[in-house]
């Protein structure tokens, strides 16, 4: 066995299926990420990115055969709730949460990431203080530590909700959609933070989940493609973020430019033309 490569495995997925009410929602999906590499996963509303995200965190189970190993622990033979504390995962679902707490402030919620609990129960010390007081300084929003959640804007929530995550220190971070509703400032300030965090010294192995292919940022190394639950493409997001790729993962005409290291996309034609 090739123990260097195992261990620098973040996932590995091994011919996943899944099925529901007959339908085929991922198909004998193979993915392998390793320490050191970011990945974007695209694919159109319904392809089944979340299937594969609650996969990778045991939220959901293969329906036969197949094998997952996050961060060295093969499901079956490990403690998913225990593995879960080293996975984070920032999606808009999280920010309906804390609608229910809307006098939490800012520090507040940076803190109960600590306890991926929704609201602070726990007892807190001094260092967690200290530690969130650095996160909202890295997402540049100490100025609103005492805030309340619900009045920050979406831009500032989304940092907020970021740093949460980081507040368990992962080593696996799931950004679902981040910069969803953000107008064009908000989103490249926040593209920014998350090209900081993968800058960091032994910062987390980040997936980006997107609609928006110019969201994926230099740092983002790899890409991984999918569409009706098959995987179109895998691997180094040169090879992959390629127009006749990215055309059969999104099922419209484009022409793909890349300025700055960032991948940019135009539709050549109406959906009158839409490839099958
Ligand atoms: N528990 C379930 N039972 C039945 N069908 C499901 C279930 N979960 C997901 N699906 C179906 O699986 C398909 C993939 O869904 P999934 O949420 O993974 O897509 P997605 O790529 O994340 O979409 P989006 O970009 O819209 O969030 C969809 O057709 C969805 O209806």
């Amino acid at each position: 066995m090739d123990q260097t490569k195992t261990s620098n495995n973040v996932i590995s997925l091994k011919n996943i299926n899944w099925k529901r009410n007959g339908n085929q929602i991922l198909n004998g999906v193979s993915w392998e990420v390793q320490t050191g590499e970011h990945w974007a996963l695209l694919g159109l509303n319904g392809s089944g990115k979340t299937s594969l995200l609650k996969m990778i965190t045991g939220y959901q189970w293969p329906n036969s055969g197949g094998e997952v190993s996050v961060l060295g622990n093969i499901f079956g033979k490990t403690n998913i709730p225990e593995l879960r504390k080293s996975i984070g995962w920032v999606s808009s679902s999280l920010d309906q949460e804390y609608q229910s707490r809307p006098n939490d402030t800012a520090l507040e919620v940076v803190l109960s990431g600590k306890f991926a609990s929704i609201g602070l129960y726990e007892e807190i010390t001094e260092n967690d203080i200290k530690k969130a007081n650095k996160l909202l300084e890295q997402f540049r929003i100490k100025h609103l530590s005492n805030q309340f959640i619900q009045s920050l804007s979406q831009g500032e929530k989304r940092k907020a909700m970021i740093a949460r995550a980081l507040m368990s220190s992962p080593r696996l971070l799931i950004l679902d959609e981040p910069c969803n509703g953000l107008d064009i400032y908000s989103k490249e300030e926040l593209l920014t933070t998350i090209e900081d965090l993968t800058a960091a010294p032994n910062g987390p192995t980040i997936l980006y989940v997107t609609h928006h292919i110019e969201e994926i940022v230099p740092s983002i190394t790899h890409a991984l493609l999918i569409n009706s639950g098959n995987v179109i493409a895998k691997g180094d997001k040169k090879n992959t973020l390629t127009e006749s790729l990215l055309e059969k993962t999104f099922r419209v005409p484009i022409t793909l430019e890349w300025d700055n290291d960032r991948p940019w996309i135009r539709i050549k034609s109406m959906l009158a033309t839409v490839k099958n």
